[in-house]
């Protein structure tokens, strides 16, 4: 009551008083002073976003990724928070920062939240803002940057949890680590590979892992279980080389396109299903040529008269983890790459370095129901936080969470990038502020229920049956 009538007796002494430039000064100055103490939400975020920008401006894109100013980086952010950390270099030149957040009881499985630190490339004149500069827009809020979305928002946002927990005064149960791996965009085989085979891994006693998701244009929150592999195939056809004037069988570019015209065939029934809705991204074979090789080349270009020997064509083919591999290899042989049309092909080095079955032949998947009570906690805890969910997804790319799956561990992909277009790999890939400050308060909620998480013994089980 005292309080409420000195306030209504102060309001009406104010009324009397003209606004002089000085005193508004005084009143601004102890509005932000407010601000700042209570709860210091306005100052917060703003250093938030700012350390988001600084990770964002180190270039680590290859072929010549900066990893060493990314790990110092990642590292002076850990020391502010009071995290173990260590650099494990795999590979010279090739840091991996490992931390380490300690639970109470160190005998239980640890929590591992993983995310790259290296980019893909960009055309930096084909951008509208330069790709290094995480330039803030003022009257959107997006923040562009390459790596905005995959996936240093994912690694920063994991420490800026950490930093909300600790103000709150949480302590984990379980061991909590971050890794920040080199090298996810070539394959990962000197980063998460290594890691994934190490002793260093072991003594973890890993029980569950977070990597990266995708955006969703909508307001669900995409969750990832497995992921589709990669396989890139190499065709080749030979065939009689003659007169560009000449219309005759069995030429290269001939038996060339009538396998491409086929490819195309296939394609394109894929995508009906997913058109249709049929199937979801993740649940056809995907295959997009990427490039076409050949012709004989001229000081202005190449040679019009001349029908080449030799001809090629390259793409990218992404195949389901349940997909019928054996039938798929039948089809390049027979259908695609035809020895019978002077054809022979190649299947690169994915196809061979990583796998989708385990050892005895089976997908390799991360159970998405209720007999992963990781997973049922995951999309507790994202729910708890304000956040809605799609249907799981089959990850239509490659991810290094593909190492860990192959050791047999739950490995679950996510992003928190909600009502965001999916700009991966693209020109002008951005991420919203609001949008990254939304994906914090959600790491809190999944750090917090992982870290906390105590399994139910179930009768007469010893907890290494888990
Ligand atoms: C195959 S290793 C390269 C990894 C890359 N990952 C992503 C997410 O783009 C890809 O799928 O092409
Ligand atoms: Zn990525
Ligand atoms: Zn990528």
């Amino acid at each position: 009551m005292a309080a409420e009538k000195m306030n209504g007796s102060d309001a009406a002494h104010h009324q009397h008083r003209p606004l002089h430039l000085p005193y508004l000064s005084v009143i601004l100055a102890v509005a932000v002073l407010v601000a700042t103490v209570n709860g210091g939400e306005f100052s917060d975020s703003s250093a938030i976003i700012s350390r988001f920008q600084q990770y964002l401006r180190i270039n680590t894109a290859h072929p010549e990724p900066n990893y060493h100013k990314a790990a110092d980086f990642i590292v002076s952010v850990a020391n502010s928070l009071s995290l173990e950390s260590q650099i494990l270099e795999f590979v010279k030149g090739k840091p991996l920062v490992l931390l380490k957040w300690p639970g109470r009881d160190s005998s239980l499985p640890s929590v591992l939240l993983n995310s790259h630190t290296d980019v893909v490339p960009a055309e930096h004149e084909k951008w509208a803002h330069a790709p290094f500069d995480a330039h803030l827009d003022p009257s959107s809020g997006h923040i562009y940057a390459r790596g905005s979305q995959d996936m240093k928002c994912v690694g920063l946002q994991y420490l800026e949890a950490i930093r909300k927990l600790q103000n709150s005064g949480f302590r984990p149960l379980r061991t909590v680590y971050l890794s920040f791996v080199p090298d996810e965009e070539i394959g990962g085989f000197d980063g998460a590979k290594k890691f994934a085979d190490s002793e260093v891994f072991k003594k973890m006693n890993v029980g569950v892992v977070l990597d990266e998701g995708l955006a969703s244009p909508t307001e669900n929150y995409r969750l990832f279980y497995a992921e589709r592999c990669p396989w890139w195939l190499v065709i080749k056809a030979t065939g009689a080389p003659g007169h560009g004037a000449k219309l005759y069988d069995n030429t290269a570019m001939e038996n060339l396109l009538k396998s491409i015209e086929s490819v195309r065939r296939f394609r394109a029934a894929q995508f009906d299903l997913v058109k249709a809705g049929l199937k979801a991204e993740g649940e056809v074979i995907s295959v997009n040529m990427v490039f076409l090789k050949a012709g004989t080349p001229s000081p202005s270009g190449f040679v019009m008269n001349l029908q080449p020997s030799e001809a090629q064509a390259g793409f990218d083919i992404r195949v389901p983890p349940n997909m019928d591999a054996v039938s798929l290899e039948r089809r390049i042989a027979e259908e695609w790459a035809p020895a019978s049309r002077n054809m022979t092909f190649e299947l690169g080095q994915f196809k061979h370095k990583v796998s989708v079955f385990d050892k005895f032949g089976k997908p390799i998947l991360t159970s998405s129901d209720s007999s992963n009570p990781w997973w049922v906690l995951l999309e507790e805890a994202i729910r708890n936080a304000n956040g809605k969910l799609g249907k799981p997804e089959i990850f239509p790319a490659s991810t290094d969470a593909r190492y860990f799956r192959e050791l047999g561990l739950p490995a679950i992909g996510f992003s928190p990038m909600s009502n965001t277009p999916i700009l991966l790999h693209d020109h002008n890939e951005f991420l919203n502020k609001d949008e990254y400050l939304k994906g914090i308060d959600i790491y809190e909620s999944i750090i917090k229920g992982y870290a906390s998480y105590v399994e139910h013994l179930k009768d007469g089980a010893s907890r290494d049956e888990l």
